[in-house]
């Protein structure tokens, strides 16, 4: 029998991101570089395509943290409304609009309206 501390847990994420790289990789066989990825030379699509995956791991850790966020978000206006209180809390949304903006400028606003959207009213 085997230990299940000894085995490398794969994660929902990791497998995604495997098969799609496969995947990925069977369809692009047949294309140029230019089909593949827009750049005229086989290294620069090397480059993109190394990058590419990059940005798909990177999206996947986003996802999961924007799903970590919700579920935080919830617990917190579930204690509210358990309590008496109003889902919503717009002086704190301000600050977290706030925040956002202050990083990332106008889109960090659109951004954190987005997450606001979101996360409220989920329970
Ligand atoms: O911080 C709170 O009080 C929350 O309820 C969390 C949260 C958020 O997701 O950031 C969600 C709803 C509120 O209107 C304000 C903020």
């Amino acid at each position: 029998m085997t230990t299940p501390t000894a085995e490398k847990t794969v994660t929902t994420a990791e497998k995604t991101a495997t098969d799609r790289a496969v995947t990925d990789r069977a369809a692009a066989a047949d294309k140029t570089a230019t089909e593949r990825t827009g750049a005229r030379t086989e290294e620069a699509a090397g480059v993109i395509s190394g990058a590419r995956e990059r940005i798909d791991a990177l999206d996947d850790r986003i996802i999961g943290l924007v799903q970590e966020r919700m579920a935080v978000s919830a617990v917190i206006q579930q204690a509210r409304i358990e309590s008496g209180g109003r889902r919503v809390n717009l002086s704190r949304e301000m600050e977290v609009l706030a925040h956002y903006s202050d990083a990332l400028g106008k889109p960090g606003t659109a951004l954190a309206m987005t997450l606001l959207e979101l996360c409220r009213g989920r329970v």
